[in-house]
């Protein structure tokens, strides 16, 4: 099925009017033509029986005495009195007594209304109650014709007005109806297309057009509240989810990666310093005799020192580097890139005075000098998995400690690793 041709508006109107206006100017137009026509016609007619009546008596005498020429006198004073064209007087035998032709009769509009619209009349001549003659006349029709003419020349007229009238009526539909119709229509599509439900359409002069403007607004009203509802519930929701996600991947006390997330994130990055062929670290950290501190000073405290770790830890870190716990009082921190060698022997030493010579407040005037073991495991060198590296950085992390506790013995053969060597927690500012 074809798709119907679509036309503007304005287009659509201005033929409207153009036709309803010409049909009434024709018909209004054509109907007092016509009737006007007529009774000119019924007139002139009437007329020209009234004037062969009055030459009928005027030539009485002279058809009597059948003289020609004063019958001819009697039709040129009446002819050229009553603007007629000819008249000529017969004789009952059918013979003409006198005849008188006016000189227009003969131009070419005079020739064109007499085939047009014939006019004639006759009247007869009486004597003693018997017809002698009779007298016959052809009237002037370019009266008619003229009247024609300036009918027809007004229709004309009217049509050209009419069109110019419905030309500047068009333009000021135009300006109340179609412009606010189209601002409308580009309000729309505005708003559709940039989702900018915030536009209202502008006001218009026709009461229906401002109507369906104002619905409008209010029907984009009610989009915007439900936009800003959406909006805010979405908000809600994705402030949950990385909350959710941020639970899922973080130690609930401490906020360090758990150790799922950490594993996760040390095997990505070792596909990534593989692909980039970089170096990364691992230091396993775990705090000497913590239990100590819980069976002391109780859990609340114990954690108090667990998030002060972490912050210790972070604190010697990049943003790019991550801190894990991966349970109780054991922790890891991931370097990467690792740029030095060096680095993460550096980072130890760094955590390992900060604790020795920075107490952990755990309240009450309370602060405790806690000591850890931290192991140390480096990629490629010491393994090429997330597994691998964590079992290597722990066991240099047992040996560390191992050899705190007997430090007479000599180191087995493991990877580097250090310790604070105060080995016993002691306690400032409170009594034991
Ligand atoms: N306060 C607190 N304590 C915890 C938490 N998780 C584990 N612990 C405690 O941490 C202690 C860890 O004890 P151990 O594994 O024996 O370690 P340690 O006492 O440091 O002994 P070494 O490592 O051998 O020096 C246990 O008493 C746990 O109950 C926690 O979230 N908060």
């Amino acid at each position: 099925m074809s798709t119907p041709r679509s036309s503007s508006l304005a287009s659509v109107l201005h033929r409207a009017q153009l036709r309803v206006a010409l049909v009434a100017l024709l018909t209004v137009g054509l109907l007092l033509s016509c009737s006007s026509f007529f009774a000119l016609r019924a007139s002139l007619s009437h007329n020209l029986e009234l004037v062969g009546r009055s030459i009928s008596y005027s030539v009485e005498a002279a058809v009597m005495f059948q003289d020609a020429e004063a019958t001819r006198l009697v039709l040129k004073n009446i002819v050229d009195r009553e603007g007629l064209n000819e008249a000529r007087v017969l004789l009952s035998n059918g013979t003409e007594l006198a005849a008188y032709h006016r000189a227009s009769q003969h131009s070419r509009l005079s020739r064109l209304a007499r085939w047009l619209f014939p006019m004639q009349a006759s009247s007869s001549v009486q004597l003693d109650g018997m017809e002698v003659a009779r007298v016959e006349l052809q009237s002037d029709s370019v009266a008619l014709l003229l009247t024609l003419a300036w009918s027809l020349g007004a229709i004309l007229l009217g049509i050209l007005l009419t069109a110019l009238t419905v030309l500047w009526a068009s333009r000021r539909i135009e300006h109340i109806i179609l412009d606010p119709l189209l601002a409308l229509a580009r309000h729309t599509r505005a708003v559709r297309e940039e989702r900018a439900y915030s536009r209202r359409a502008p006001t218009a002069q026709v009461k229906e057009i401002d109507q369906l403007g104002a619905d409008f607004n209010a029907l984009l009203a009610e989009v915007q509240a439900n936009e800003a509802e959406l909006q805010r519930r979405h908000e809600a929701l994705r402030s949950d989810h990385d909350l959710l996600s941020f639970t899922a991947k973080h130690d609930a006390l401490t906020g360090a990666a758990n150790r799922a997330y950490f594993e996760q994130e040390l095997q990505d990055s070792i596909t990534e310093a593989q692909l980039k062929n970089t170096e990364l670290a691992l230091l396993f950290l775990d705090a000497d005799k913590f239990k100590e501190v819980n069976d002391r000073y109780g859990h609340d405290a114990g954690d108090k020192v667990l998030v002060e770790l972490v912050q210790r830890m972070r604190a010697n870190v990049r943003d790019s580097d991550l801190v894990g716990r991966l349970g109780g009082d054991e922790f890891v921190i991931l370097l990467r890139p690792l740029r030095h060698s060096s680095d993460a022997a550096r980072i130890q030493q760094q955590l390992l005075t900060s604790l020795r010579e920075t107490p952990i407040a755990i309240g009450a005037g309370i602060s405790l000098t806690l000591s850890a073991s931290i192991g140390i495991a480096a990629f490629p060198k010491d393994g090429d998995s997330a597994e691998n590296l964590l079992r290597t950085a722990d066991l240099a992390m047992y040996r560390e400690k191992s050899m705190a506790a007997s430090p007479n013995k000599s180191p087995s053969p493991m990877p580097s690793s250090s310790h604070a060597g105060l080995g016993n927690l002691s306690e400032k500012g409170a009594p034991l």
